[in-house]
């Protein structure tokens, strides 16, 4: 998360009026993240992360979102759902931004996850596409396959001010993998986010799953291939790690075991994922403004694992 909208300690404090939930005691402007801005909240009562959603996220699929942690939470899946208000409302309006107040879960996310800690994720991965089987909400991803080359047109030239490699580099990707992306297959709705950072751990223990703004309907086994991409490599993405990544498919497929077809269409999924989050990532780098707190995260740690999965890829799933 981020900030880009401040909330004024006073306007907080009239808007925790409306919950049963205490009164402010502090808030803190969390860092971490770079799509929506999101608070720590104590109040006499509890701890709240308040989320005032920007950029990215439609007020329009907030409903969406709202009814997806629910479903997760009822089915027992260490999700945080929103704290409705005294008339059962969920969404807010804040500063001019659209608002929740979200429970707050216990746990820390992981920089370095361990063997175990992949594993353990892996299967919360999997516990949550069982639990969305019966989920009838349905999201188009509109950061799909078929909008990738329009974001890649849209960054353009600028691209070249981030590294002159970036531009033929994800062209040649865009080529070898649009064409060759799977059309229908096991689609439903998936996290489509869920790096480190979007896991919280206690050890080995999967403690939350946050996060859901990208949750759109797609390919179960993309959402597994996001995972590895974010999870099994040192951050800077020079070095797979491949206990890590043995450990997070073996946990993920102790409940949806991989067919021979699916294990090699994994690399073509691993190589959209890289695409999917060097762009966006490219695009935030070019368009951050400048006043707000949030670090900006490098596009190029993705197109290094491209260039893994497009030399290693075979090997990697088998
Ligand atoms: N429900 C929650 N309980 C506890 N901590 C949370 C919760 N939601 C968010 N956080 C904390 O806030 C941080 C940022 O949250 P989050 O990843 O949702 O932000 P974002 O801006 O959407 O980020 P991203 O760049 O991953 O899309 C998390 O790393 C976590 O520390
Ligand atoms: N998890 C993403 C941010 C959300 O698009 C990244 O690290 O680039």
């Amino acid at each position: 998360m981020a900030v880009y909208t401040q909330v004024p300690a006073e306007a907080l404090a009239d808007f925790l009026g409306r919950f049963d939930v205490g009164t402010l005691v502090s808030v803190k402007g969390i860092a971490e993240g770079v799509e929506n801005s999101n608070y720590l909240v104590d109040t006499t009562d509890n701890r709240f992360i308040l989320t005032l959603y920007e950029k990215r996220v439609a007020e329009g699929d907030l409903p969406f979102f709202m009814a997806l942690l629910d479903h997760l939470a009822a089915r027992g899946n260490p999700v945080p759902p929103a704290i409705p208000d005294r008339e059962g409302r969920l969404i807010h309006e804040l500063e001019g931004r659209p608002a929740c107040l979200i429970r707050f879960l216990p746990g820390v996310s992981v920089t370095r996850p361990t063997p175990p800690q992949a594993r353990a994720a892996g299967r919360a991965m999997a516990g949550m596409h069982a639990a969305l089987a019966d989920f009838i909400g349905e999201r188009p991803n509109t950061l799909g396959y078929e909008a990738w080359m329009p974001l890649f047109d849209r960054c353009g030239s600028d691209l070249d001010t981030i590294d002159p490699a970036l531009r033929p580099v994800l062209a040649a990707a865009l080529e070898q993998v649009v064409p060759r992306w799977p059309k229908g297959g096991d689609q439903m709705v998936i996290h489509a986010d869920l790096f480190p950072d979007n896991v919280l751990m206690r050890g080995d223990i999967v403690t939350g799953l946050i996060d859901f703004y990208f949750a759109c309907t797609d390919l179960r086994l993309y959402d597994l291939a996001i995972m590895h991409s974010a999870w099994c490599f040192d951050p800077p993405g020079n070095h797979y790690q491949a206990d890590v990544g043995q450990a997070l498919i073996e946990g993920y497929a102790e409940r949806f075991p991989l067919s021979m077809g699916e294990r090699a269409i994994l690399p073509t999924l691993a190589m959209g994922a890289c695409i999917r989050f060097a762009l966006t990532r490219a695009w935030d780098w070019l368009n951050t403004p400048a006043d707000a707190l949030v670090t900006r995260k490098d596009p190029r740690a993705y197109t290094r694992r491209l260039a893994f999965y497009a030399n290693n890829g075979g090997q990697v799933f088998l």
